[in-house]
């Protein structure tokens, strides 16, 4: 869950939308000439699932997940997404109909007793359709639609028409009484047209929609508020033969949220902290000793940033109020306990963990905040740079008190420190400076930063003048 799955800016009209024949074809040559496996293609699909599921619902507040699997590769979708939820940590549970009793089978039979067995091995239980409540709202938190995708047609046979049922049934509920179980479908909502969606109006309206491969037609009809694109595997040679447009995945994600961006309630928006709980008996009477934090972190290890020195750098000695706070909970701190959890930052993967806020005012005493990059930390305080004709700096020649604060999202932490700020040496400066890349030391020396620009011409001046400094020449952007 440490990648984010972002959010495609492109318009859903701009997408690409699948006729049944078309998803049947692509499925086709993916699995022959193109040499993918079934297994191999549903380990993608339903791991973007499960990467969609955790990207909106945390397994905190919605960890009691019931995936209904169907007969054909949506059910298959649905198994493997229920594995990756548990190695999420959610709770699954599995209704799967149409489960195969005997080991010995071929293809896709063959796939589903292996899915059952990785399933069973975690402990996940079976629970017979027969044994299901009738009432689903109070067992679950996400009832996941695994039932049919895009070989679909005609009407539900049985048992699935009565799963339908009662997935609609949790939808007419009053709303208002209980929170209801979310229902994410796979590809296609159970039991709509695969072109044409829900015709009849009466079908289920999922609360999340994960399209596979590219989105079906009917898709186009559905208005829940969050929208995925998964199954990240589409060649070129599909792209092009379909003429396809589909969004861009964002960094390592298996999923990208399409459609509308969700409306965010702001008032509403609480993080569920998820991490260990750090209790106060827990905390060690020497601020030293409290060298590793209650937490286990992410075994890749992302390469600690190269230590930077430099020019026109700030520092600042920490007051008497430096603050590790994790939860509601606060431990003073040393410049060298912060150090410990700083590379624990980094050691999570963090993105930025050196990004910190920092919190100036000038003699006018009105507060202004930016984000900086922290650049070096020893016993004498906290090191950052800034062109000396910024706001920032005006405003710390004013008045030479800052305050920083780390958010360090993830791990639950943050960290406040208050303080008085003093130039680094200018040797020190140097040094930072000649290690930044040509191109930076050119912006940094042009860049008049806060400050208002005179004019645009002499600014370019500026720039042409720096370009002719430096003999790499390198490209500039303003
Ligand atoms: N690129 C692709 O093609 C990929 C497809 N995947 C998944 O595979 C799905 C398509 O899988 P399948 O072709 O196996 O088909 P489905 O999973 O859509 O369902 C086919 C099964 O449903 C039954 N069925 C059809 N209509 C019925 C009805 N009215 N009442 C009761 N049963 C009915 C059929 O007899 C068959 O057993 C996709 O939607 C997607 O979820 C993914 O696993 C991976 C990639
Ligand atoms: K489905």
């Amino acid at each position: 869950m440490a990648s984010r799955a972002g959010f495609s800016t492109q318009s859903s009209d701009s997408i690409s939308y699948l006729l049944q024949k078309e998803a049947a074809e692509i499925d086709e040559i993916l699995m022959g000439p193109l040499g993918f496996s079934v297994d191999q293609l549903m380990e993608l699909a339903g791991l973007s699932v499960a990467a969609a599921i955790a990207e909106v619902y945390r397994p905190s507040e919605y960890s009691r997940v019931l995936a209904i699997c169907g007969p054909g590769n949506n059910g298959g979708d649905g198994l493997v997404a229920a594995r990756h939820l548990h190695h999420f940590g959610y709770t699954p549970f599995i209704c799967y109909p149409k489960r195969t009793a005997k080991p010995l089978y071929t293809g896709l039979k063959c796939l589903q007793v292996a899915d059952i067995l990785q399933l069973e091995s975690l402990g996940v239980p079976f629970i017979p359709v027969e044994d299901l409540p009738a009432d689903l709202s109070n067992e679950f938190d996400i009832v996941v639609d695994a039932m049919f995708g895009f070989s679909f047609s005609g009407t539900p046979r049985p048992p699935f028409d009565e799963l339908i049922q009662r997935l609609l049934s949790l939808e007419n509920h009053d709303k208002t009484q209980k929170e209801l179980p979310i229902i994410v479908s796979i590809d296609i909502p159970s039991g709509w047209h695969v072109e044409e969606g829900d015709t009849t109006g009466e079908g289920i309206k999922p609360d999340m929609l994960v399209s596979l491969t590219a989105p079906k037609l009917c898709a186009k009809k559905f208005c829940g508020p969050h929208h995925f694109l998964g199954g990240r595997f589409v060649p070129p040679s599909i792209v092009d033969k379909y003429k396809l447009q589909l969004p861009p995945y964002p960094g390592s994600s298996t999923c990208v949220r399409i459609g509308k961006a969700p409306k965010i309630d702001i008032s509403a928006l609480r993080e569920n902290y998820i991490s260990p709980e750090f209790h106060e008996e827990e905390v060690e009477a020497d601020p030293f000793d409290q060298v590793q934090p209650p937490f286990s972190f992410c075994p890749c290890l992302s390469k600690p940033h190269a230590p930077l020195k430099g020019k026109k750098g700030k520092k600042l000695l920490p007051g008497p109020t430096c603050l590790l706070i994790w939860g509601n909970r606060m431990l003073l701190f040393t410049t060298e306990m912060f150090r410990k959890w700083f590379d624990n930052a980094v050691a999570a993967g963090l993105k930025e963990p050196n990004a910190m806020a920092l919190s100036t005012s000038g003699k006018d005493g009105k507060p202004s905040s930016r984000m900086v990059l922290l650049k070096g930390v020893d016993k004498d305080g906290f090191v950052w740079y800034t062109n000396y004709e910024s706001r920032k700096a005006r405003e710390l020649s004013e008045n030479p008190c800052a305050t920083l604060l780390f958010y360090w999202d993830g791990l639950n932490r943050q960290v406040r420190v208050e303080g008085s700020v003093q130039k680094v040496s200018g040797e020190e400066s140097e040094q930072y400076f000649h290690s930044r890349p040509r191109g930076s030391q050119i912006g940094a020396l042009a860049s008049k930063q806060s400050s208002v620009i005179a004019g645009r011409d002499v600014l370019h001046q500026e720039y042409r003048e720096l370009e002719a400094k430096f003999s790499h020449g390198s490209a500039l952007q303003i």
